[in-house]
């Protein structure tokens, strides 16, 4: 069909169709069209302004639509006596059984030519006038004598105007749903009254209190719009089941936050940082893996923040960063905790962060379900349009664009989501220019606002308007000739552009930029420790695992110690290659060589390797020993000493993938033929090193083997970085070693293993004798 429901217009179908016209306590105007006929197409966008004018009159009067192309809907139609499109009809409040509605003949395409129609119909009601819809005849100064007498109102507003006017008839339903005030027009020809109030402009508004005391309503323009905006803002005006606005006071009391004073007037940079917050760590979160359009959206989103959004420096650099990260991104999608590691800066870029948590201001709300979060979306992309207006040669729709795909992956409110897109998809391929695209999502917001007037949603503190209100832009407001309201849209346009600047953005309340990077480190440093100190527990319980599985008296298999032989033999390199490269080279060609000799199954090799193995072994034990020699403190875990591994190790692996170009053979000879463990023994000193001595004895090697073995390794250098990380790894488990009470521990658990054992054995002799004793017996 041509209407959606977030066109305020009822969608009559063969379910709904009776309820909705017949005995309603509403009058109801149908439009009876098909959606392939041009001038129904070129009619709907009438009939939705008229929706959104006629909003504030729905307890009166409504609006309602079907589709007659329809297959399903072809005898609603057929029961309506249709023709031709598109058909207007009205139906009176209550109308009976079998009504088919009075046609609007001729009817005129404009908003105001229908809403006096409806007007006119609405006055021709010749049943008992029905409760919901306010009296629309004049009043007379007899009735206003008696009126505080019959009506519970705080202000009688009166409108005098002619009687071709349809001003007071129209302000009498804009207040339908409103409590404490009452409208009623007066005609210029009530000479009493029009005396008694010294009234000489038609139209003019008054207020009217008991005992006769008046004063006239100040308003820019005498017209419906700017009378609207002043009678809703009077003291003790509320909309129908609204509670009243509270106070200051009332706000400190029903938030969870300390209220935060704020002008009303401005933007806050608090607002702006909470919604980045709240969309970045909230909303994109929910997604666990990003991929698809859910990814093009997140990607869009933060190009144009990082383009456009006016933050403080930190903050921006955050922004820069975390877009070039998704620039560079290769692959269709991208995991959160990915893309939060880059979010929370845990590279740890100096003077890089965007603030955690939320601190509304602007975006306050009188409750905590007020407000908040849409609001700040709402203000974030209005200052993201305004400013890619300084950037002439940017794309038109480029930030709208963005919220478009963010609001239609990401933003939680999906029913809101669906109306934006209906929107989108409505109009927003017709902006063309910068100025375009800050219009429309000024007229896209104020239809939403419209359209949640009065809804359960809208804080009775901040009531949804037609924004700017007269008060903030008066320029920005004007009437047509013949009354109507309309914007000035070069007025509104250089508001907007003022009012959503960087320079109109108020700082206040803002995190402090040192603290944001302090809280940043801390937490960094503290989701390291935590880490590391998992990692710790988990390499802890393997170990031990190990060592029951594997008792210290087992010998290990020759393939088991050619693997530690290697893992033993790159340690040093890391370190080496890390601190200085030349001697890390030797020391894993060392190991190499290690490995290569033990590997080989000749005849001759047994010898030899039973040498190594008792040498190995000689290595080997002295790491237990020197397990058990470590310092006493090493009951305690050193998550310090953790961390700075993981930095040094990091940085080392960073500067050695860096910085790893490509050596020339003859000083990797020189290098490898020297004393090739020394500086990892140094740099370590620890319970990895201890089988990694000086073995020149067994380096013996000729220069074709060790050149063929380091032109392998050159081109293998390339992933140097990848080797380095992973024996990274080795290196701090071996560093860490066991402590007194690990080893403790696992003696005793292998000793009561070894007596469960016996006890087992010892049990199942016995029995197995007591079987065979039993047997012989006769
Ligand atoms: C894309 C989107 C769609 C939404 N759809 C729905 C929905 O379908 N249903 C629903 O219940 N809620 C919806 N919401 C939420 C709703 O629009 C409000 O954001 C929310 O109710 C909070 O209202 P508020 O009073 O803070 O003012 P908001 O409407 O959020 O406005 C925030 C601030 O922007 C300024 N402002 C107001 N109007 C305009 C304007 N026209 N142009 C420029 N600035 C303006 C004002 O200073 C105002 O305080 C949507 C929000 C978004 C972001």
């Amino acid at each position: 069909g041509l209407y959606t429901a977030s066109d305020q217009i009822v969608q009559l179908t063969p379910g709904n169709v009776e309820s909705v016209l017949l005995n309603s306590t509403a009058a109801t105007v149908v439009e009876f069209y098909a959606s392939w006929c041009g001038h129904c197409i070129a009619f709907s966008p009438v009939y939705k302004s008229l929706a959104r004018d006629l909003k504030e009159w729905k307890p009166a009067v409504d609006l309602a639509a079907v589709d007659c192309a329809a297959e399903e809907n072809r005898k609603v139609c057929i029961s309506y006596s249709i023709r031709g499109y598109p058909t207007l009809k009205f139906f009176h409040a209550y109308s009976k059984a079998g009504s088919t509605g009075k046609p609007f003949r001729d009817f005129p395409r404009d908003v105001r030519g229908l809403r006096h129609k409806i007007i006119d119909q609405l006055e021709t009601h010749s049943e008992t006038w029905p409760p919901a819809c306010p009296p629309l005849e004049p009043t007379s100064e007899a009735e206003l004598d008696s009126f505080f007498e019959t009506n519970n109102v705080q202000h009688l507003a009166l409108i005098f105007e002619e009687a071709k006017s349809y001003v007071g008839r129209e302000l009498t339903l804009d207040l339908l749903q409103f409590e404490n005030i009452a409208v009623r027009r007066v005609l210029k020809t009530e000479e009493g009254l029009v005396t008694k109030l010294g009234v000489t402009e038609f139209p003019s508004c008054y207020l009217y209190y008991p005992g006769g005391n008046f004063t006239r309503l100040k308003v820019k323009v005498e017209a419906r719009m700017f009378y609207s905006y002043a009678l809703q803002r009077l003291q003790g005006v509320v909309r129908s089941g609204k509670p009243p606005p509270v106070t200051t006071d009332g706000l400190t009391n029903s938030t969870e936050d300390p209220w935060r004073p704020f002008n009303r007037s401005r933007v806050y940079m608090a607002d702006l940082e909470s919604t980045l917050h709240y969309s970045l760590r909230m909303e994109v979160a929910a997604h666990t893996i990003i991929k698809g359009e859910a990814l093009i959206a997140l990607t869009k989103y933060i190009a144009v923040l990082a383009e456009y959004f006016p933050g403080r420096p930190v903050v921006m650099n955050l922004l820069k960063s975390v877009n070039s990260w998704l620039q560079n991104h290769i692959g269709g999608e991208i995991s959160y905790d990915a893309f939060k590691e880059i979010l929370d800066n845990s590279a740890q870029s100096p003077d890089t962060a965007l603030p955690e948590g939320v601190r509304w201001v602007g975006c306050q709300g009188s409750q905590p379900h007020f407000r908040r979060y849409p609001c700040g979306v709402w203000t974030l992309f209005h200052v993201l349009t305004v400013q890619a207006t300084n950037a002439e040669d940017s794309d038109p729709q480029e930030v709208l664009y963005a919220m478009r795909k963010y609001v239609q992956s990401f933003f939680g409110c999906r029913l809101c989501a669906e109306h934006f897109e209906n929107m989108a998809r409505e109009s927003m391929t017709d902006v063309d220019t910068l100025s375009a695209a800050v219009f429309w999502l000024w007229s896209s917001h104020n239809r939403v606002n419209n359209r949640l007037a009065g809804a359960l949603s809208e804080d009775p503190n901040f009531p949804k308007i037609q924004w700017p209100s007269p008060e903030m832009c008066p320029a920005c407001h004007m009437v047509k000739d013949n009354g109507d309201h309309q914007w000035n849209k070069d007025q509104a346009l250089s508001f907007l552009l003022s009012y959503f600047s960087s320079s109109s953005i108020l700082k206040d309340y803002l995190e402090d930029e040192v603290q944001i990077l302090a809280k940043q480190r801390e937490k960094h440093t503290s989701q390291q420790l935590a880490l590391e100190a998992q990692k710790h527990i988990e390499r802890k319980a393997r170990e031990a695992l190990d060592l029951m599985t594997h008792p210290l008296t087992s010998q290990p298999t020759v393939e088991e110690e050619e693997e530690e032989e290697e893992e033993e033999g790159e340690e040093p390199q890391d370190e080496a290659m890390a601190d200085e490269e030349e001697e890390g080279g030797e020391g894993a060609a060392a190991a190499d060589e290690i490995g290569g000799k033990t590997s080989e199954p000749s005849p001759w090799a047994k010898p030899e390797m039973e040498v190594g193995r008792s040498r190995r072994q000689a290595h080997r034990k002295p790491s237990i020993v020197g397990m058990r020699m470590r310092d006493v403190q090493e009951d305690i875990v050193d998550l310090d000493s953790f961390v700075n591994q993981h930095y040094k190790a990091k940085a080392l692996q960073v500067a050695a993938s860096s910085r790893v170009r490509p050596r020339t053979l003859q000083r990797k000879v020189e290098q490898e033929s020297g004393p090739v463990f020394g500086l990892g023994m140094e740099l370590d000193g620890g319970l990895g090193m201890v089988g990694l001595q000086p073995m020149e004895a067994d380096l013996e090697l000729d220069v074709a083997q060790q050149t063929k073995r380091l032109q392998k390794r050159e081109l293998t250098s390339q992933n140097f970085g990848e080797e380095l990380s992973r024996r990274g790894r080795w290196m701090s488990m071996l560093n860490i070693g066991f402590s007194k009470v690990d080893i403790s521990l696992c003696v005793i658990l292998y000793f009561m293993s070894t007596m469960c054992l016996l006890a087992m054995y010892v049990f199942f002799k016995n029995r197995l004798k007591l079987r065979r004793v039993k047997i012989s017996l006769p």
